[in-house]
């Protein structure tokens, strides 16, 4: 009798690679962000990536930064965690104790978000605003509620 596959890929490669998946949906020139939430059962409740809000153009919209607010994308586009907490129609009930996959550090919004919709830990793969002021919000905000965060890296194919 053949033996199992062994090399497979480790659960934390496989949420990662879905929130991966769902970045390469981001409209944003600049940054793309995928989450990915599964939980403690390693299901995936949900997935988001930052983009505009239903009934916003995407192509239409400006995806810049400007010095008027009125035309600043981060003053419109919702962020990839966010999208992957209200993109889920089951309870929230299911989220107590997940884990959210996300290919950039939460910021401060969402890592409140994060708490309150009951995620337990967030794995992450790049921080490029470690140590920013809301960077350092973000991490205190979820050091204080007992979320728990870590880096990982994915091999190159
Ligand atoms: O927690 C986060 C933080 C940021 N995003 C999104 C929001 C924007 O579309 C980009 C950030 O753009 P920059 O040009 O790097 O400022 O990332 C997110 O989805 N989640
Ligand atoms: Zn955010």
């Amino acid at each position: 009798m053949p033996g199992k596959r062994t090399d497979v890929i480790s659960w934390d490669e496989f949420f990662m690679r879905a929130a991966v998946a769902a970045s390469l949906r981001s409209k944003d020139p600049n940054t793309q962000v995928g989450a990915c939430i599964a939980d403690t059962n390693h299901r995936i409740l949900s997935v988001g990536y930052n983009g505009t809000p239903r009934g916003l153009e995407d192509d239409e919209f400006p995806w810049g930064t400007a010095e008027n607010p009125l035309y600043d994308k981060h003053n419109y586009v919702i962020h990839a965690e966010a999208n992957a907490i209200l993109n889920y129609r089951g309870s929230l009930k299911d989220m107590d104790g997940a884990t959210v996959y996300v290919t950039l550090f939460p910021c401060h919004e969402c890592a409140k978000t994060l708490v309150q919709a009951g995620i337990g830990e967030v794995v992450y793969l790049d921080d490029k605003y470690d140590g920013t002021e809301d960077n350092l919000i973000s991490k205190n905000i979820l050091d204080r509620c007992g979320v728990s965060w870590r880096q990982m890296s994915l091999a190159a194919e």
